[in-house]
C-alpha cells in the first residue's frame, strides 16, 4: 500500500480530471437514485388518480433524470480513462528511462523477463485500478448507502426487511468475489509462467534446434499449458456454479420482500408503487455491494504491480555524476592503479591489484584465457562497473571526476556481443554518432572491412536488420559493431575480441585500418588470438584477474612463459601470425 501511495505524485498534473470524474459519477448516481422514487410516484400518485397531467410532468422528470446520469456518466469516463492512461503513460515512461539509466550492476539485479513485465502488464494493471478507483470506487458504496437512505424515504414500511436481506447479500457477494478471485488469481499464475517459457524458447530457439530439444521444449510447454487450461476450467466451473448460487439467493431476498410488500398492500399499509420502487433498490444495493468488492479485489490486485514497479523506480544508481564534473574531453592517457573489483560483494575478485600505465594514442593489446577478466577490465572505462580498491585515471584524473556523458562520448567500445538494433546499418551506426555524412559512414564500413558485404546487399546501407541481426553472419555483425566504434573517431578506441569471428585477411586489413585511421587514439584490443595484438605497443597478459606480465610481443617472448605457451598452442593449432 505504502509503494501504490508513492506512485500518487503521477496523479498530481491530472488532479483537475481525477477530482472531476468522481464528482460526474456522483452527479450519476444521485439521478440514479432518484428515478425509482419518480417511478413510485407516477404510479400510486399519477395512475392510480388518473392524473395524466402529473404523468406526463412525472414522466418528463424521470426522462431529465436518465439524461443527466448519461451525461454524468459519459464525463466521469472520458475523464477517468483521461487520468488513468495519462498516469500510466507517465509511469511507463519514467520507468523506461530509469531502466534506461540503469548501471550493469542495477540491471543485475532484476531480470529481463521481469522488467518487460513491470512496462507491460503491471502498468496495464495500475491503469485498470486507476480507472476503478475514479469510477467505482464512489459509484459502488454510494450506491449502497444511497439505496439504502432512499428505501428510508420512499418505502420506509419496507425498511426492516433490508435488515434480514442486505447481510445475506453481502455474505453472497463476498464469497462468490473472494472464490472467483482466487481462482483467477491461480490462472494468472500459471499464465505468467506460461509468458516466461515462451519468451525463453523463442529467444532460444536456435539453441533448441541445434540440441535437437524441440521434443523436450514442446513436452514443457504443453505441461504449463495444459496446468493453464485446467485452472481455466476451474474457475469457469467455479463461476459456473456460484453465479446462479448467488442469483438463487437474490432471488430468494426479491421474493421474500414483494411477499411482504404484498402483505402490507393488501391490508393497505402501503401503495404497489412503493413495491416496484423497493425491488429497484434492493437491485441496486446488490450492485453497489458488487461494485465495491470488484474495486477491491481490483485494487489488492494492482498493489504487488504497485510494489514492483516502485522497487525498480526506486533502484538507486550506483554510477553518478561527481559534484562539478569535469567536461573536456580527455586526451586518452590511461591508468590502472592496484585495480580489484568482483561483481558480488561475497564472491571473489575477478581483477586483482592490476596496474598499468598506457600513453595517449598507444596501442595495448590484452591477452588471457577465457574468464580471465579481460571484458571487465575495459568495463572500467567507461564505467559500466566502478572499481572496488584501486584507481581508474584518465589523462591523470580519477574517472569518476569526469562527466559521464563526456566519458562515454570520448570512448568508441565495440563489445563482444555486437548488440545490433532492429533497424537500418545506417541507423545503427548513427549510434556511434548522429551527424555523420554518408561518406563517413563508408569510412567506417570500409576500415571495418564491412563494406565488402555491404556493399552486396541490394539497398546497401539501408539494408533493415532483424532483431538481434539475425540476417547477418557472426563476423559481419562484429564488424558492424567495429563500425559504429569507428565512426564516432573516439578518443579511446576498446575493440572487445571482435575480430575472433573474422577471417584472417580480413583482420590484418582492420587492423592497418585503425592504425592508420586512428593514430592518435589510445586502443585496447581484447583478444585470445596472439596474432590480433602482436604488433600492439605493449601487451597485458590477464590470467586469472592478475596482470602477470606486459610488454611488447618480442618482449614477452624473453620474459612470459605464460605468454610464451600461449604463443606455441596457438602456431601448434595453425594460428595465424600476421607478417
Ligand atoms: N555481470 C556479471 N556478473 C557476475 N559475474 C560476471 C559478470 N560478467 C562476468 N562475470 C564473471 O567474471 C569473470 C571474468 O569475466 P570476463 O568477461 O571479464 O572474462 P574475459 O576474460 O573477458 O573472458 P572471455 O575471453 O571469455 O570473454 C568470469 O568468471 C565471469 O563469469
Amino acid at each position: 500500500m505504502k509503494a501504490a501511495w508513492k506512485l500518487k505524485k503521477y496523479l498530481h498534473p491530472y488532479i483537475f480530471f481525477a477530482i472531476l470524474a468522481p464528482s460526474m459519477m456522483i452527479l450519476e448516481v444521485i439521478m440514479d437514485l432518484v428515478q425509482p422514487t419518480i417511478l413510485q410516484k407516477i404510479i400510486d400518485n399519477g395512475i392510480a388518480n388518473g392524473d395524466e397531467q402529473y404523468i406526463i410532468s412525472m414522466f418528463g422528470l424521470m426522462i431529465l433524470s436518465a439524461f443527466i446520469a448519461l451525461i454524468g456518466g459519459v464525463a466521469c469516463s472520458t475523464y477517468a480513462t483521461k487520468t488513468a492512461v495519462n498516469f500510466a503513460t507517465d509511469v511507463r515512461q519514467d520507468l523506461y528511462e530509469t531502466i534506461t539509466r540503469f548501471s550493469e550492476r542495477n540491471k543485475d539485479h532484476f531480470t529481463l523477463g521481469k522488467l518487460i513485465t513491470n512496462l507491460t502488464s503491471d502498468i496495464e494493471t495500475l491503469q485498470r485500478a486507476v480507472i476503478m478507483l475514479l469510477k467505482v470506487f464512489v459509484r459502488g458504496p454510494l450506491m449502497f448507502i444511497g439505496a439504502i437512505i432512499f428505501v428510508y424515504i420512499t418505502a420506509r414500511e419496507l425498511f426492516s426487511v433490508l435488515l434480514y436481506v442486505v447481510p445475506i447479500l453481502a455474505i453472497s457477494v463476498i464469497i462468490f468475489t473472494q472464490l472467483t478471485g482466487k481462482f483467477f488469481r491461480a490462472v494468472q499464475e500459471v499464465m505468467d509462467q506460461m509468458n516466461t517459457k515462451v519468451q525463453e524458447n523463442l529467444a532460444g530457439i536456435r539453441v533448441i534446434k541445434a540440441f535437437n530439444r524441440k521434443a523436450h521444449q514442446i513436452q514443457q510447454f504443453l505441461e504449463v499449458n495444459g496446468l493453464l487450461t485446467k485452472r481455466n476450467i476451474t474457475a469457469e466451473q467455479v463461476v459456473g456454479v456460484l453465479m446462479p448460487l448467488t442469483a438463487l439467493i437474490v432471488n430468494i431476498g426479491l421474493v421474500f420482500a414483494l411477499w411482504i410488500g404484498a402483505i402490507k398492500v393488501e391490508n393497505n399499509i402501503i401503495e404497489v408503487g412503493v413495491i416496484l420502487a423497493f425491488i429497484n433498490y434492493l437491485m441496486m444495493i446488490l450492485q453497489g455491494l458488487i461494485s465495491s468488492s470488484n474495486v477491491l479485489i481490483q485494487i489488492a490486485r494492482a498493489i504487488p504491480s504497485a510494489e514492483r514497479i516502485v522497487t525498480v523506480l526506486e533502484e538507486p544508481n550506483d554510477i553518478q555524476n561527481c559534484h562539478e564534473p569535469i567536461k573536456n574531453s580527455p586526451r586518452g592517457e590511461v591508468e590502472f592503479k592496484n585495480v580489484s573489483f568482483s561483481y558480488t560483494k561475497q564472491g571473489e575478485p575477478v581483477l586483482k591489484d592490476i596496474s598499468f600505465h598506457v600513453k595517449a594514442g598507444e596501442t595495448i593489446g590484452i591477452i588471457g584465457m577465457t574468464g580471465s577478466g579481460k571484458s571487465t577490465m575495459m568495463k572500467m572505462l567507461p564505467r559500466a562497473f566502478d572499481v572496488d580498491q584501486g584507481e581508474v585515471l584518465i589523462d591523470q584524473q580519477p574517472i569518476q571526476y569526469y562527466d559521464l556523458a563526456t566519458l562515454r562520448q570520448a570512448i568508441g567500445f565495440a563489445p563482444q556481443k555486437a548488440a545490433l538494433f532492429s533497424m537500418s546499418i545506417e541507423g545503427n551506426l548513427k549510434y556511434g554518432k548522429q551527424d555523420v555524412s554518408l561518406q563517413e559512414i563508408n569510412e567506417a564500413l570500409e576500415a571495418s572491412c564491412a563494406a565488402e558485404f555491404v556493399e552486396k546487399l541490394p539497398d546497401r546501407e539501408q539494408h533493415v536488420l532483424s532483431q538481434g541481426a539475425t540476417n547477418l553472419s557472426g563476423g559481419q555483425k562484429q564488424r558492424l559493431a567495429m563500425s559504429r566504434a569507428f565512426i564516432r573517431k573516439p578518443t579511446i578506441l576498446i575493440l572487445d575480441d571482435t575480430t575472433s569471428a573474422v577471417d584472417a585477411i580480413s583482420e590484418k586489413k582492420i587492423q592497418q585500418a585503425i592504425d592508420s585511421n586512428f593514430p592518435n587514439s589510445t586502443k585496447f584490443i581484447v583478444s585470445s588470438k596472439v596474432s590480433s595484438i602482436k604488433n600492439a605497443d605493449q601487451i597485458l597478459v590477464i590470467e586469472d584477474g592478475r596482470l602477470i606480465a606486459s610488454g611488447t610481443h618480442e618482449e614477452l617472448l624473453q620474459s612470459s612463459e605464460y605468454y610464451m605457451e600461449i604463443v606455441e598452442t596457438q602456431t601448434e593449432k595453425g594460428g595465424v601470425m600476421n607478417d
